[in-house]
């Protein structure tokens, strides 16, 4: 069924390059299906290396005059940009739905979080701060000053289409630098709305565009540019190794927000039905598509069973369908690959010994919809403890003692999120200072906001994106050494 927009003109099918919409030269195009229903939502261009080329020039030639707006005025862009977001939640929720397939109400709390990035950026424009510092000599000042480090490239995926962009565009157009995105080609209308609104708010030519076509011509040509100084990836950890060996050659700075494994850990003292709460949210937010869901519970001894019987009355009242129908609690999986990978992990930990203790299964929905699933008696032999299953499955390992809870959450590459639930003090502190992650959830299975830095260790990345660490990534101090 055909989208039903109050504004139609946010459905772009060309791209954003130099304040211009453009068609590929070649008039060629990319289908974006809508993965509930496999109907085509619309064609945006297929772009290559000229059209890359030529947003990077555009956004060369754009930087000088957008670095020189006062902050005050970057700011007050990105205000407006933050209005038409939220005056347009409804439009661009549904858009988001159609081709990302996560639920109504998922969209809508996306796209009010991109939008809360855009807020807190145009605030943050404001303090970007120098400093000075005593000098050793009598006749010299010290000064410390902050410059948007220039041209900026971001490639981003495809399970948060708006939040993903708006906290790196954001950012960057209040540091004073020009950006080019790349979004993923599951989810390029989003990206392309909001490059529309950016326009109607006032973002100069050039000073945004966004490019959709083939990864890696793209891709190549934004890493190999030696004007584009800074590259901001969020997706596989695979594809954020590639990247930053492209960019190694021009020394580019570089934002990677890569995979995670996060373990959910349920101590004895835990609040159960808070920490069935927290697992559900953590674990089935986006279906289960999200690089911070909680990949294995570790639950302890005493409260295993208990802990089970709650979750699993939970995850059977999940509702999967397509995300535009009302009550829909699960939307399809993006793609038969993530499917595929889903059905692979679940087999491989079944042949180990593990049990469903529901689900287990593809959908009887078909296409790519996958049933909420909880195994049990989940061990470390099996791939699932290892790898980012993205999608809805809970796997649920049995632990005994504190030290073995932290052993085995530590026992990964990955380093973004953990989550803990317990009440005793002691125990809070120990364990939140022994999990080697960038971000801890304690008795709290949602710790995204644009207001705190977000952002992993070890093989999950490299940066932070939001608060004030957000802005810094797209700065470049300069000390300046001023004899008198
Ligand atoms: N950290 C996170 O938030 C995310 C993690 N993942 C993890 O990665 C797995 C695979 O998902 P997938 O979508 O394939 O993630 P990818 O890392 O492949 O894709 C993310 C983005 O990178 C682009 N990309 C892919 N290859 C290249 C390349 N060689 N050069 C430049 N850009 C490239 C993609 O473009 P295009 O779409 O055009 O291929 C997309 O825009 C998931 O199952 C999940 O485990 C996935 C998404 C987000
Ligand atoms: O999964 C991701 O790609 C990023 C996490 C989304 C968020 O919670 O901000």
């Amino acid at each position: 069924m055909a989208l039903q927009l109050r504004d139609p003109s946010l459905l772009k099918t060309q791209c954003l390059i130099d304040g211009r919409w453009l068609a590929a030269g070649d008039g060629a195009t990319i289908a974006v299906n809508n993965p509930a229903t496999g109907e085509l939502v619309a064609s945006v261009p297929e772009l290559g290396e000229a059209e890359t080329q030529a947003a990077i020039a555009a956004a060369e030639r754009a930087f000088g005059e957008w670095k020189a707006l006062t902050a005050d005025q970057r700011a007050a862009i990105l205000h407006k940009w933050f209005e038409l977001l939220m005056q347009h939640q409804e439009d661009l929720a549904q858009i988001m739905t159609a081709e990302q397939g996560k639920p109504l109400a998922e969209s809508r709390g996306e796209i009010a979080y991109a939008a809360s990035y855009v807020q807190w950026f145009a605030e943050e424009a404001r303090r970007v701060y120098g400093s000075t510092m005593p000098s050793p000599w009598s006749d010299k000042k010290i000064v410390v000053t902050k410059e948007p480090v220039g041209v900026c490239a971001a490639i981003t995926p495809w399970n948060f289409p708006a939040a993903m962009i708006t906290r790196k565009v954001a950012p960057a157009l209040a540091a004073g630098c020009t950006i080019i995105v790349k979004p993923a080609q599951q989810t390029p209308l989003s990206a392309l709305a909001l490059g529309e609104l950016a326009q109607r708010a006032g973002v100069p030519a050039g000073v945004f565009s966004v490019l959709t076509g083939p990864a890696r011509a793209i891709g190549g040509v934004l890493t190999a540019s030696m004007a584009v100084r800074k590259l901001t990836f969020t997706g596989s950890t695979e594809v954020g190794r590639v990247l930053a060996a492209q960019c190694a050659p021009t020394l580019k700075k570089m934002s990677l927000e890569l995979g995670g494994n996060a373990p959910f850990i349920v101590f004895d003292d835990a609040d159960l039905d808070a920490a069935v709460e927290g697992a559900m949210a953590s674990k089935y937010r986006n279906t289960g598509q999200t690089c911070v869901c909680a990949n294995r519970l570790l639950v302890q001894d005493g409260v295993y069973d208990a802990f089970m019987a709650k979750l699993k009355a939970a995850v059977q009242a999940l509702k999967v369908g397509n995300g535009a129908d009302a009550g829909i609690t699960q939307g399809p999986l993006i793609d038969k690959a993530a499917i595929d990978k889903v059905e692979e992990l679940v087999a491989d930990a079944v042949a180990q010994g593990a049990e469903v203790v529901t689900g287990g299964k593809p959908s009887a929905l078909g296409g790519t919809f996958y049933e909420p699933t909880i195994l049990g008696g989940a061990t470390d032999r099996m791939r699932i403890a290892r790898e980012e299953v993205f999608g809805p499955v809970a796997p649920v390992f049995r632990f005994r003692t504190e030290e073995e809870a932290i052993r085995m959450a530590n026992d990964t590459e990955y380093g973004l999120a953990a989550y803990f639930y317990a009440r005793d003090v002691g125990r809070v502190w120990r364990v939140g200072a022994a999990l080697e992650y960038g971000m801890v959830g304690i008795n709290s299975g949602i710790i995204s906001t644009a207001v705190a830095p977000f952002g992993g260790v070890k093989q999950s990345g490299l940066g932070r994106e939001g608060g004030a660490a957000g802005i810094e990534e797209y700065l470049s101090t300069k000390y300046l050494c001023m004899g008198y």
